[in-house]
């Protein structure tokens, strides 16, 4: 018989309880199902960071492993360990000293395993007294902080007027002030307004919406009755939609950070990428969560399991949140979406609860007309605000047509006319989302600009075989960390063991990639040991994604839509003061749309209003530097072909042999190929890509060694006196310096730098 700590990988997210002084009897325990344990995840470094392979790993503590006669294992919770409920676990608040609740020894199998040490956690019960106070105090939680906190002291965050919890995590964060969607959001939000709010790219949207939902929880379900922490009914009181795996995770942590001086809160993410069975049980377990973070496809799959799901997220909903909306709602792909909306509507919204699907599709403009004379309507009103969720919807970008009609202008576009061009419409789709008003608030904080301040734009342009080169030289010269944009998965591939082979640490993500290698690549490229890390990237990265510190972003491939462009560059220069650059390779006949794209973006800056045009910064390089670089490109070039050649003909050499087999026929390898030829006729590529293939492996040796000896040296720029080899130059420090010197704002690197800039006009 063994009793032990047990780890798994899956992700329940919760703030550690407080354990009690755990006894080591082993006696009264019966045999459970593994997945009635009481699983808690295993505490994450914060963000991102220091994940690898540990992401969604739970433990569990007081458990009897019994190995059975059959070899089967069977578990049984030892009596007096930890338990889940509500009793249980104010008595253990009181018990059990401060730091250490218990100490034993793990055992498998006889044999002295592991030591196990439970802490409890710090404090709680002094927080949840001081929220307390806060409720009595009439809801100033200033009143409490200025009395009897001193390591608090946030007072640009006064006029929000925002409980000490939140306050503590703020200071935790280092968030002094709150950027100016924060101010706009907080207030209307909290006062029970639905909201829409417009704010350029790394502007803190996730705490405008996240503050709001820690404090109505605060208030709902911390209040301390006799000692314990008094809980109604536990329902989900906020859900989070995402539209991608990464930003859900992302929002996840940050909502954790935030929640960190919260008791009891579990916040949860339901993404693809880990078994269903899982994350229902995370829904559910410890008393269910209370912020759900989700995508929705997997959303759409765990609520269509059953299990009353969809009537708890309909009775306990107060916030629904749209993150990226404009992504989440116009991509087609996210019928989803429009199905969880629909059915968490129905139960508030639904006037005629007899009413059918089509009947209700075809009657959205007088229902919502309906809804607010309803909401207009004094004690009606407040019968629906008891039942009915708040909804928020955050973007840097939005469809113009839209946003024209929620500033109050009148659009240009009918809502009626073609069916499908309005069903593709972001006003249609926003009907969907079922505000509770007719008119939610809707706040821009940056009316004339998507992109963040602090961001310098810039374009090379450069032949279009030669974008590569181009590519290298700019990684070379100013070694920081970058993300390159492309627009394909191919070119990820091909991308990132290029670089890699030109000792550049370059990271692929796409979405083709097993959601472990994605999270792989994410830290790895946001480690702090790796400054200059580069990331090689689709779009999937484009939206929501807040790594720390990236300076540069290059667009390989032209961005598809000037929104896509806008978010792409807003992957750097976020949070308040933080600097960035955005530079786009551009071939000569790419030119043009660059010129269409760019300028739609700057199209509202005043001063493209007044002279009708936005002049982009190209940036001239030294193109006698680029061709010094030439000789190591064209060998890894060749290095990387070859083994992309070799993998492809090693996938089909495997496919037509099994075919082969199966047909009961010789395989060949080298005659099937010539038939191939001779029917395509397309000779020229593949004899080309059937050479690279065939380099052998002493051809490859030989490129290799070439390759590495010519990395050895360094190149001189004859440029500013600086050598190129990674990690000499940060484009951080040449270009910010040059800002911070109160040089142009454009200008792309600073003045001494001028002659290599030349207007390119947009
Ligand atoms: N009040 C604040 N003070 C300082 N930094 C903040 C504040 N609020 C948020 N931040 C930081 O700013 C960064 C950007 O925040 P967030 O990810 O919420 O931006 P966003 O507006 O949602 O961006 P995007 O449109 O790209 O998704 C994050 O690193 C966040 O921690």
């Amino acid at each position: 018989m063994a009793r032990g700590k047990k780890k798994r990988a899956a992700p329940p997210a919760t703030n550690p309880l407080p354990l009690k002084r755990l006894k080591k009897s082993t006696t009264n325990s019966h045999a459970v199902s593994i997945d009635k344990l009481g699983w808690q995840k295993v505490s994450m470094p914060d963000r991102l960071d220091d994940v690898e392979g540990f992401m969604g790993m739970e433990e569990v503590e007081g458990v009897e492993i019994v190995r059975k006669s059959d070899g089967s294992f069977e578990y049984k919770k030892i009596a007096g360990m930890p338990a889940n409920s509500k009793s249980s676990r104010a008595n253990e608040t009181e018990g059990g000293t401060e730091e250490e609740a218990w100490k034993g020894i793990v055992e498998v199998g006889g044999h002295v395993k592991e030591k196990v040490k439970l802490k409890k956690p710090k404090g709680k019960k002094k927080i949840i007294k001081e929220i307390a106070k806060t409720e009595g105090s009439a809801g100033n939680a200033f009143a409490v902080l200025s009395d009897d906190d001193e390591d608090v002291s946030l007072p640009a965050w006064g006029p929000l007027n925002l409980s000490l919890p939140v306050l503590r995590a703020l200071s935790q964060m280092s968030f002094t002030s709150p950027t100016p969607i924060q101010s706009a959001a907080i207030p209307e939000i909290v006062n029970g307004r639905d909201f829409i709010g417009k704010a350029s790219t790394g502007s803190g949207k996730t705490l405008a919406f996240g503050i709001p939902i820690m404090e109505y929880y605060l208030k709902r379900y911390c209040h301390e009755i006799d000692g314990e922490i008094e809980k109604p009914e536990r329902l989900p009181v906020a859900l989070v939609l995402s539209p991608t795996r990464e930003l859900a995770y992302q929002l996840h942590s940050h909502l954790i950070s935030l929640a960190a001086f919260i008791p009891e809160i579990r916040i949860v993410s339901v993404t693809g990428g880990l078994s269903i069975q899982k994350q229902l049980r995370q829904l559910t377990e410890n008393g269910g969560a209370d912020v759900i973070v989700a995508t929705p496809g997997r959303l759409w799959e765990v609520i269509s399991e059953g299990q009353g799901w969809i009537e708890r997220l309909r009775k306990g909903l107060k916030f629904l949140v749209v993150d990226e909306a404009d992504r989440l709602l116009q991509e087609g792909h996210y019928k989803e979406v429009i199905e969880v909306l629909h059915l968490l509507a129905k139960r508030t919204e639904n006037p005629d609860e007899g009413e059918s699907e089509e009947d209700r599709a075809g009657s959205e403009i007088e229902s919502s007309d309906e809804k607010s004379v309803k909401f207009n309507n004094k004690s009606k009103t407040r019968e629906i605000e008891k039942v009915e969720r708040q909804t928020l919807v955050f973007s840097a970008t939005f469809h113009r047509g839209l946003q024209q009609k929620l500033a109050g202008k009148s659009s240009k576009k009918s809502i009626g006319g073609d069916l499908m061009d309005e069903k593709e419409s972001m006003e249609y789709l926003l009907k969907k989302l079922y505000f509770r008003e007719k008119s939610p608030k809707f706040v821009d904080v940056n009316p004339t600009g998507q992109l963040a301040e602090r961001l310098s734009e810039g374009i090379i342009e450069c032949g279009a075989m030669e974008k590569d080169l181009y590519l290298y030289f700019l990684l070379l010269r100013y070694p920081s960390r970058t993300l390159v944009f492309t627009n394909s998965i191919s070119s990820v591939k091909r991308l990132a063991p290029f670089l890699a082979m030109l000792q550049l640490p370059a990271y692929p993500l796409h979405s083709g990639m097993i959601q472990k290698a994605r999270l792989r690549s994410l830290e790895r490229f946001s480690s702090s040991s790796n400054p200059n890390s580069i990331l090689i990237a689709t779009d999937v990265a484009a939206r929501g994604l807040d790594i720390k510190n990236v300076d540069m972003i290059i667009h390989y491939h032209l961005p598809r839509t000037a929104d896509m462009y806008v978010h792409r560059s807003g992957r750097t220069a976020r949070g308040i003061n933080a600097r960035g650059v955005s530079v786009l390779l551009c071939s000569p006949d790419e030119v043009l749309s660059v010129r269409r794209l760019v300028g739609k973006v700057h199209e509202s800056d005043p001063t493209v209003k007044s002279t009708g045009r936005y002049l982009m910064k190209g940036f001239n390089v030294d193109r006698k530097l680029v061709n010094r670089l030439k000789p190591r490109i064209d060998l890894a070039k060749k290095i990387a072909d070859s083994s992309i050649e070799k993998q492809k003909k090693g996938h089909e050499d495997e496919w037509l042999k099994t075919a082969a087999q199966e047909l009961g026929v010789d395989y060949n390898s080298d005659e099937f190929s010539k038939n191939g030829n001779a029917r395509r006729g397309r000779q020229g590529s593949k004899i080309k890509k059937d050479r690279a293939a065939s380099a052998t492996k002493g051809d490859l040796a030989s490129w290799k060694a070439q390759l590495n000896e010519l990395l050895k040296h360094k190149v001189n720029s004859g440029f500013s006196e600086l050598y190129l080899t990674s990690g000499t130059v940060n484009l951080a420090h040449s270009l910010f310096q040059a800002q911070l010197e109160g040089k142009s704002r454009d200008g792309f690197l600073g003045l001494e730098e001028r002659s290599a800039l030349e207007e390119v006009g947009g």
